[in-house]
């Protein structure tokens, strides 16, 4: 069995919460995951109890390679070590019969980027959102990111698509909610990230996708990336270009340019993220600094959200 050491202190299976099985129930399926579905689920907290606390079970299909089963246990080793309120709660695992699974706090308003791609402008309906409920989940996101580097954490794979919603309606909280990436540079053999085509490139800056250097200021350029989609509601970065061209384009100094109606303070915390060099891209306390700035400046906070129907496009 794998362990993992964090912050100077091993942590093995044993250490984990388990969850008797008959305390879990199975409601619905909310997706697919990388190792199997994802469930909606009920979890009481004692036999005995009436009441059920509603949780997310994140299932390992039963036929799988002893591989996939250690890097499921490693990705809940690894979230059984934090404690935000911007990142996913880890509640327990249920190991003891198959199919595995792990107990995950359950936000029921799914995953950031087709929550942007649904929010925006249409024809006939203006937009459920503002500026300012997307500067607020950059906020949240920033938050998780700037817990990740006070624990020297690297998440690796900073993006919309790993940020799940507490809800889709005002008071929703963003939270962090995938730790593939960084569960799988815990596994031995890197071979498979090596085959480029499971490499987050458009979200990675030179250092990382040249000479396979990692460090906080690597989740730096990731959330500029992301602050981008953020404020492009839900688009892909670099639209078109294939990861070759994007290492080119981002070699050579290019850049993703500033999304139409961007407040431009925003669009300089994004660029300041893709410094060429790491050490001269802000740390996540800055970055907070100066995202809290904004949410204070009228002109940023009041700013139209961009219009897409006018291209067909659809990205
Ligand atoms: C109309 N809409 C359709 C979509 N719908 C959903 C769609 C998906 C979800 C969902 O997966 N919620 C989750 N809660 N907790 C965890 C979840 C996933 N987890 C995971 O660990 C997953 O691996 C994960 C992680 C990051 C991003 C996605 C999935 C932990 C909830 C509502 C709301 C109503």
């Amino acid at each position: 069995n794998p362990n993992y050491e964090f912050g100077g202190i091993v942590t093995t299976i044993a250490d984990l919460q388990h969850i008797p099985r008959e305390q879990l129930r199975l409601v619905k399926a909310l997706g697919q995951g990388a190792f199997g579905e994802v469930y909606q689920g009920c979890y009481r907290q004692r036999p005995c109890d009436t009441v059920e606390m509603p949780v997310a079970v994140k299932t390992l299909q039963e036929m799988t390679v002893k591989q996939a089963e250690d890097d499921f246990l490693t990705e809940a080793l690894i979230m059984s070590k934090f404690n935000h309120p911007n990142i996913v709660h880890f509640i327990g695992v249920c190991f003891d019969k198959t199919p595995k699974f792990i107990i995950l706090e359950l936000l029921t308003g799914g995953d950031l980027k087709n929550f942007l791609r649904e929010s925006r402008p249409k024809p006939d309906r203006p937009s459920p959102i503002t500026m300012k409920d997307l500067l607020f989940i950059a906020i949240d996101i920033a938050r998780g990111c700037r817990y990740l580097e006070e624990k020297r954490f690297i998440h690796r794979d900073i993006a919309a698509r790993n940020c799940l919603l507490t809800t889709k309606g005002p008071g929703r909280v963003a939270k962090i909610a995938d730790f593939g990436m960084s569960r799988d540079i815990y596994r031995a053999d890197y071979y498979r990230k090596d085959g480029k085509a499971m490499l987050p490139v458009k979200w990675m800056p030179p250092e990382a996708f040249l000479e396979g250097i990692f460090s906080s200021k690597t989740d730096v350029w990731s959330f500029g990336i992301l602050l981008w989609e953020i404020m492009k509601m839900g688009f892909m970065p670099y639209t078109g270009c294939t990861n070759k061209e994007v290492m080119d384009l981002v070699v050579q100094g290019g850049r993703l340019e500033r999304p139409e109606n961007c407040p431009g303070p925003i669009y300089g915390i994004m660029a300041s993220c893709w410094h060429p060099q790491p050490e001269d891209r802000p740390t996540f306390a800055t970055i907070l600094e100066r995202l809290g700035y904004c949410g204070q400046d009228p002109d940023v906070t009041t700013a139209p959200l961009p219009m897409f129907y006018l291209n067909v496009s659809s990205e």
